[in-house]
């Protein structure tokens, strides 16, 4: 006998409401039949990294949390686009603006909340906006392509953010605030002009104090007039001056709403059946606007939904971490000193590092960082545990060092934590979780905990707690990722790109000077793979430092151990033909090279060519440069496959000249090798290369890591791809995800073998990730130019291949 499902609605597609839904799959999946209405167009996602998104360091695809593939291999039914407009408490049933009528037996309401939009006259023209969704981001992106100046309202968390972010647009941005001081709601003063010096240091500009009146402009806004007579110019206005919960829906069903939806304590309203979750619940007179708490409710929820044992939410402590890149700012629970507690304060003005804990009983309650927020994960825990500070609170106050965290200490407080306490409130990812990705996931980095479980993803205030947790369960393996990428710094690889792109550092001085080299110049070894780093985060901006790369990538050419250089045009796939033969052996006799030699790759090299005659060579031979010598794709070696050999399957030479083309002067972490056989008799030894292509019958086996060097190691299989096309889009993914994820100089079967082809497996699976790595790998292929028809066409290029000079002085 079958057991019929019962039939759960959940209206708003957002962080709370999904994660609720997301909790109640792990715990009952068979439980319900699932239907989501979404107001807006777009699969769950996830909304603090709209900041991110703005501020250039996350894309729209980055942010998604759920994708549509999520809901159809959970059997969810997913409006989108559909406002639900009315319920039917009495025959259960929603209605939506498009006519979409569901019935539930349980209905979650998580309408999350709706901007404050100030009710000024003119707050209806073009250019006047909030920031809470996709498309306000689309706007502002938009805006800032053809207007200068923008103006935004309210000094808080979310106005300081979309200031940053237009600040990075391009836009000049004044920032309205009507106290005298910004984030009063999480700051003291102190603080506050800390952080207000810091942000003019960053270009934008305050005006505190005000209060607006009305926004000027015909159709379109031109300015915004204060109370004061005094006005700004402005081409877009961004209202940033609070939230409140969206109740509009509960009302019609007749559901008690005060400010917003009042809950008990498992998040039922008063009406049987229905729950509410999110920023539209009020619990004990508060709705929070921040996700940890939302999450806990949503645990909560799902608990009640399977008829799990749980005693109930009781309320959060909140904590918030400004996501400004280059300003660490943090605050916690009663930063404003009630009466009966005491305040430490400490003041660096030298370094701008401000901290204030506050106290009352022996306990911490509330405390407040500026400048160094490291201790902030910490001193919240400390605070929402309610753990005694007797006779530690100065040195707390000076600071927990991670270390400190990882001793007996700091260690046996991660270690008493629960595994169900949530670590990164941002992300709701539990201690227990990142326990899991470190010793069952093999994670042995914060990068890759970061992968595993998206801990420390978005505002980052969690990761000196995953650090803790990392050194608590990887013990060793974890301090050897610790250790920094050479002698100028103590920074692993994974930190030293999550910075660069956090701070969004765009030059090779410019991370040694904000990250604390140890020395000015660097290393030849961090010089090279910060080059690197740069040019694989900022492929459209970032000019490649000649002076960062090896001899090799500086003459294009290999240097032999006689001093002399080789050439090694490309031959696609190895494919030649008479008339190409033919003029590479009369520019050979021409320049009397010494040696043209057949490679490992199927191409022919010649040897020994002066370093002068480089230039005239190339321009002679007017082919592409085969890149013998540098960090890129060297060869794709082919078999003859179908087109000759009777026991192919596939057209080996047409698939290897297609991946050829597609990936030649590819800057990678180190070389790259592919090959192509045509079927899997292998004769192109397709399963020592970087990545290998063996056809089978009806398709291709796809095999990655592989090396034929010092240390042979045979590929490990990806997947079986029925096309070319889909051989491209693997092969791109796969390339790009390595770009992303190696360390410079890590082949990729060192990589292969650290990170394990489960993990690769696991980030390409999805077809819209592999797509948004393509299309990231694509924008840096079209990028790149033949380094050759460059030097052939620049006589100042050209100079650094003539003979040098002596000069020559006499003494009469
Ligand atoms: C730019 C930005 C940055 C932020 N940064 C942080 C941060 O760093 N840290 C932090 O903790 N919090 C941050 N927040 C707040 C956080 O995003 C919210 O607290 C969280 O998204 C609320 O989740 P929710 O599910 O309750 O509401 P939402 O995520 O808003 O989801 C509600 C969804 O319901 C839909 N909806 C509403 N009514 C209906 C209806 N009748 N029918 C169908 N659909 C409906 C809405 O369109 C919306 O998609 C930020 C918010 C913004 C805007
Ligand atoms: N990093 C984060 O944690 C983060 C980032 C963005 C948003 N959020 C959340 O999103 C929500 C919305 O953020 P928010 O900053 O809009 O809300 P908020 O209520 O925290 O701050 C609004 C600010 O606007 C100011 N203000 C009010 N009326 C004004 C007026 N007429 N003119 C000028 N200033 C005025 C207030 O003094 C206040 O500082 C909040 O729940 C916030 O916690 C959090
Ligand atoms: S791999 Fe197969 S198709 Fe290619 S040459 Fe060898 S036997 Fe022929
Ligand atoms: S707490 Fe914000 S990313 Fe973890």
């Amino acid at each position: 006998m079958t057991v019929s499902r019962k039939k759960l609605v959940l209206v708003g597609n957002g962080m709370a409401g999904v994660r609720a839904v997301e909790h109640l799959l792990k715990l009952a999946p068979e439980a319900y039949d699932i239907t989501i209405f979404g107001a807006e167009p777009h699969p769950n996602y996830n909304r603090i990294m709209l900041s991110s998104v703005l501020a250039g360091g996350a894309s729209m695809e980055e942010i998604i949390i759920n994708d549509l593939e999520w809901y159809r291999s959970n059997n969810i039914t997913l409006h989108t686009r559909q406002t639900v407009t009315s319920i039917d408490t009495v025959n259960r049933k929603v209605v939506s603006d498009g006519g979409i009528s569901a019935p539930y037996d349980e209905l979650i309401l998580a309408t999350g909340s709706d901007p404050f939009m100030l009710p000024l006259p003119g707050a209806d023209k073009e250019g006047v906006i909030a920031f809470r969704d996709i498309k306000d981001c689309e706007i502002m992106q938009e805006t800032s392509k053809s207007y200068k100046k923008a103006v935004v309202i309210g000094g808080g968390l979310l106005g300081l953010e979309a200031a940053r972010g237009l600040l990075h647009l391009g836009m000049e941005v004044s920032v309205v605030h009507i106290h005298h001081y910004i984030m009063e709601r999480q700051l003291d003063e102190a603080a506050s002009a800390m952080l207000r010096k810091e942000l003019e240091g960053q270009g934008m500009k305050f005006l505190l104090r005000k209060q607006s009146e009305a926004i000027l402009g015909k159709k379109r806004v031109k300015g915004l007039l204060f109370a004061d007579g005094s006005m700004e110019d402005a081409d877009l206005i961004v209202m940033a001056v609070g939230i409140k919960p969206n109740v509009a829906l509960a009302k019609t069903g007749g559901i008690e709403v005060n400010r917003g939806i009042v809950v008990n304590d498992y998040m039922e309203t008063n009406i049987p059946h229905i729950f509410a979750v999110g920023e539209c619940a009020e619990h004990r007179g508060i709705a929070y606007g921040l996700v940890a708490p939302l999450y806990e409710q949503g645990a909560v929820l799902a608990k009640r939904l399977a008829g799990a044992a749980t005693e109930g939410y009781a309320g959060s402590v909140t904590s918030t971490k400004l996501k400004v890149s280059g300003v660490d700012v943090f605050s916690a629970g009663q930063f404003s000193e009630p009466e009966g507690s005491r305040a430490l304060r400490f003041q660096d003005e030298i370094d701008g590092i401000y901290k204030k804990l506050v106290i009352q009983d022996d306990t911490l309650i509330g405390a407040v960082l500026f400048g160094d927020t490291s201790d902030g994960a910490q001193l919240f825990s400390m605070i929402k545990n309610k753990e005694t500070v007797k006779g530690k609170e100065k040195e707390l106050l000076l600071g927990i060092s991670a270390d400190a965290l990882s001793s007996s200490g700091g260690g046996n407080r991660l270690e008493a934590m629960a595994e169900d306490e949530i670590i990164c409130g941002c992300n709701g990812v539990s201690k227990g979780a990142i326990a899991e990705a470190i010793q069952s996931g093999g994670c042995t980095s914060v990068g890759e905990i970061r992968s595993c479980t998206k801990a420390s993803a978005s505002c980052g205030g969690c990761k000196p707690l995953v650090e803790g947790l990392l050194q608590l369960y990887a013990g060793d393996a974890a301090v050897t990722v610790k250790e920094g990428i050479c002698g100028c710094t103590p920074m692993s690889r994974d930190e030293i790109v999550a910075e660069i792109k956090r701070m969004e550092l765009k030059s090779v001085k410019e991370v040694m000077n904000v990250l604390g080299w140890m020395q000015e110049e660097g290393c030849s070894k961090c010089r090279p793979s910060l080059n690197y780093y740069l040019g694989m985060l900022w492929p459209e901006e970032y000019m490649d430092e000649k002076e960062s790369r090896f001899t090799n990538e500086r003459y294009h050419a290999n240097i032999q151990k006689d001093g002399t250089f080789s050439v090694v045009p490309r031959i696609y796939g190895g494919i030649t033909s008479p008339a190409e033969l033919k003029k590479i052996a009369e520019i050979a006799e021409k320049f009397e090279v010494p040696m043209v030699k057949f490679t490992g790759g199927q191409r022919l090299d010649l040897l020994g060519v002066k370093k002068e005659d480089l230039p005239k060579m190339w321009e002679e031979l007017d082919m592409p440069s085969g890149h013998a010598y540098g960090k890129t794709l060297r060869t794709v070696k082919t078999c003859v496959g179908s087109t000759f050999c009777r026991f192919g399957t596939q057209d080996a030479i047409g698939m290897g000249v297609r991946l050829e083309k597609e990936f030649e002067r590819l800057n990678a972490p180190a070389k790259v090798k592919l090959a192509v056989s045509g079927c899997p008799r292998n004769c192109s030894e397709a399963t020592i290369k970087d990545f290998g292509v063996v056809a089978i019958d009806g398709g291709w086996e796809l095999h990655v890591g592989g090396n034929g060097g010092v240390h042979v190691r045979a590929t490990d299989l990806l997947c079986v791809v029925k096309t070319e096309d889909e051989v491209v889009e693997w092969a791109s993914a796969y390339l790009q995800y390595y770009r992303e994820n190696a360390a410079w100089n890590e082949r990729t079967s060192n990589w292969v073998e650290r990170v394990g082809v489960e993990s690769i497996k696991k980030a390409l699976e999805k077809p819209e990730e592999r797509l948004a790595l393509q299309k990231r790998i694509q924008t840096t292929l079209s990028r790149m130019t033949d380094p050759w028809k460059q030097i052939v066409n620049e006589p100042e290029l050209r100079k650094n291949f003539e003979p040098i000079a002596i000069a020559q002085s006499e003494t009469v």
